[in-house]
């Protein structure tokens, strides 16, 4: 059923302009020689920025079951395992739901357990603390991101299939009940979790829960219409960089103190940054984007305006955030965060606002550490 998609149709929504852009996308090399296939696999890159290679046939605009490929054929086994582009092909089905639940998107929800329960101050390196914490990061991270995640590729399905028709829902590596079946258990595995985790803190109100019940609706709204955020710029955006940074910090704070309204606040702050942080990932897919009708914010506001924005929600946040800790009286955390939000104003300089498009991955390299650290300083200024 799913390799029988549309795709005249949604030719035939794109402007004139847009079909052409498509029709004349340069052959991207996939590892073999194009010619060797009955279409030729184009780029289209998408609203979170990544390239992706478009299998569909230039003339008629149909993507033939026979020649949708199933898997990236020159892929490696790392990135089958990390749910990253350029997958090898994988036929155990376990390693292709792991690969649904993309691992390398659980480290900042990760990240962001370690700093709430850093910023509660009562975190204790003790048998029990590490399992608590433990078992916050795997709610946070496999379950609910990987519930996020499959849920993503779940709606996108139809997309993938022009753009990555290798991933494992429309090629068919994984089956529609098998997919629904994984949404469910990772959702309710959450859930589950995160109760047990209200329990074990003797909380009297279900705060974990709400968290993972908030955290997964607002997962179902950014991936599926009618809402599906993440066709906004603004809106989707500081969704992905708010739940990111905001809700696994609320959960490991909640977990081990108090979840305080200044807290609230202040993350919420942060989560601009977030924003920022992820429009990084919209300079290469700006055609794509476009001829898609994504209004991400480089295809709303233009590169060279789109490019200040984000190092400015970036910088603004983070230098409001060292004000903050210095108006509170902890000097030695505020410099340390100036210190931290310095390197990344220099790779701005050096990558971002010198060409966002080209640099955009040595960007993120370079500044992201930098990044999560001063998010760890705030955490720790907080808990004392
Ligand atoms: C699915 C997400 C990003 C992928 O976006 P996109 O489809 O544009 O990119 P690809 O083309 O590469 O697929 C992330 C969406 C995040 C979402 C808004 C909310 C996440 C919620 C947390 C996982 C919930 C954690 C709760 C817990 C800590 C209590």
């Amino acid at each position: 059923m799913l390799p029988e998609l549309n795709c005249q149709a949604r030719m035939r929504q794109l402007a004139p302009k847009e079909r052409r852009w498509l029709s004349s996308a340069s052959t991207i090399p996939l590892g073999f020689p194009a010619s060797s296939r009955s279409f030729r696999a184009r780029g289209v890159a998408t609203r979170t920025g990544k390239l992706k290679i478009r299998a569909a046939d230039a003339d008629t605009g149909k993507v033939k079951t026979s020649d949708v490929p199933e898997t990236a054929p020159s892929g490696s086994a790392v990135n089958q395992l990390l749910g990253i582009k350029g997958a090898a092909a994988e036929t155990n089905k376990w390693k292709i739901r792991l690969q649904l639940t993309k691992p390398v998107t659980w480290a900042p929800l990760i990240w962001g357990v370690a700093c709430g329960a850093a910023a509660s101050g009562n975190f204790v390196w003790n048998v029990e603390d590490v399992a608590k914490a433990a078992l916050c990061m795997f709610m946070s991270g496999p379950l609910l991101t990987g519930y996020t995640q499959t849920i993503n590729d779940w709606y996108d399905r139809e997309i993938d299939a022009i753009n990555e028709p290798y991933r494992p829902i429309p090629s068919g590596a994984i089956s529609e009940v098998e997919v629904i079946a994984q949404i469910w258990i990772l959702l309710l595995g959450g859930l589950g979790a995160a109760y047990a985790l209200d329990l074990w803190a003797g909380h009297d109100f279900p705060t974990i829960l709400s968290l993972a019940v908030g955290g997964s609706f607002l997962s179902y709204i950014y991936s599926a219409p009618p809402l599906k955020l993440k066709q906004s710029g603004w809106i989707g955006n500081y969704a992905l960089g708010s739940s990111y940074i905001s809700l696994p910090w609320w959960s490991g704070q909640a977990l081990f103190g108090t979840l305080t309204p200044d807290v609230i606040v202040l993350t919420l702050l942060y989560s601009t940054a977030g924003l920022g942080i992820a429009i990084v990932n919209d300079f290469k897919s700006i055609e794509g984007d476009r001829a898609m009708g994504l209004q991400s914010l480089p295809v709303a506001f233009g590169v060279d305006t789109a490019k200040w924005i984000c190092a400015g929600t970036i910088d603004v946040t983070q230098l409001g955030v060292a004000a903050y800790l210095f108006a509170q009286g902890k000097t030695t955390y505020g410099l340390i965060l100036l210190g931290l939000i310095a390197p990344q104003i220099f790779f701005q300089f050096q990558y971002l606002l010198k060409d966002p498009i080209k640099f955009d991955v040595k960007y993120q390299a370079s500044s992201q550490p930098f990044f999560v650290f001063g998010l760890l300083c705030t955490a720790l200024a907080l808990s004392h």
